[in-house]
């Protein structure tokens, strides 16, 4: 069933086409990998959905609904949530708190808000990190928590924005097993955008290639890494195809 419709969407920013007609289907409890060199649209592609940018055209329909150019709280509480390629915790609340305030996007029970932090706190293993002022975290647990603060909402669908950006590779293999965990065991649909070929490969079950707003190649992972046209757009250019 797909879940995730995107329809020829495309955004301009003063005559830079930054998406140009890019279609995307997402079927339910699959991970799509979105890939591309530097500028070309992924993180436009994913506030299009997310609604923090309205589409010049084209159209964003989940599960049925149209939700084009909807406010993104409107689509937070239709069960599209997302992670940032900058996390955005509060830094002075807790780590608990910060999880708590977003689960209350969902709940107005406190109560709820907090049993749901506490759950989703120890699904993406950050117990000992709870009672932690958030400022002071290293960048693994400050990713994490940004994790936490999307999954409390209770998405259908997760877009990830280079959640892997910033970590060491050991650190790197503990979330790629985490993602895979939430697909497989709790049926989580993930768009995820990614450098890091290691994880685009073992995670996605099907990836879209972006170079220049336009969609240049769209398949399985062995197929768009075999396709000349994304060797040259952009592994060829980039040394993290063996990454970890
Ligand atoms: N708010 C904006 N105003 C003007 N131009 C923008 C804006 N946001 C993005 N762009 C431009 O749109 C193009 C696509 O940018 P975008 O950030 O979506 O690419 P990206 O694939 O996510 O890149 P990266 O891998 O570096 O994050 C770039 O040319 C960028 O400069």
């Amino acid at each position: 069933m797909t879940l995730l419709r995107v329809e020829n969407v495309a955004k301009a920013f003063h005559g830079v086409h930054a998406v140009d007609g890019v279609s995307l289907t997402v079927g339910q409890g699959r991970i799509q990998g979105i890939i591309g060199p530097n500028g070309a649209g992924k993180t436009t592609l994913f506030n299009l959905v997310a609604g923090v940018l309205k589409p010049d055209s084209g159209r964003v329909l989940f599960d049925d609904m149209d939700l084009t150019g909807a406010p993104p709280h409107k689509i937070a509480r239709a069960g599209i949530a997302r992670t940032f390629q900058l996390t955005r915790p509060f830094a002075s609340m807790s780590v608990r708190d910060n999880v708590i305030t977003a689960a209350l996007g969902h709940t107005r029970s406190r109560k709820q808000a907090q049993q749901a932090a506490d759950a989703v706190i120890e699904r993406v293993g950050l117990q000992r990190w709870r009672d932690n002022v958030s400022g002071d975290l290293p960048t693994a647990a400050l990713k994490r928590v940004e994790l936490a603060r999307a999954l409390a909402i209770r998405p259908r669908v997760l877009l990830l924005d280079e959640v892997l950006a910033g970590l060491v590779p050991a650190e790197r293999q503990p979330v790629v097993d985490m993602l895979a965990t939430l697909r497989d065991e709790d049926g989580l649909t993930m768009v995820f955008v990614e450098h890091i070929m290691a994880a685009v490969m073992r995670l996605s079950d099907s990836v879209l290639v972006l170079d220049q707003g336009k969609v240049i190649a769209d398949g399985t992972p062995q197929e768009v890494t075999s396709d000349p046209r994304v060797i040259e757009a952009y592994l060829g250019e980039e040394p993290t195809i063996a990454d970890a």
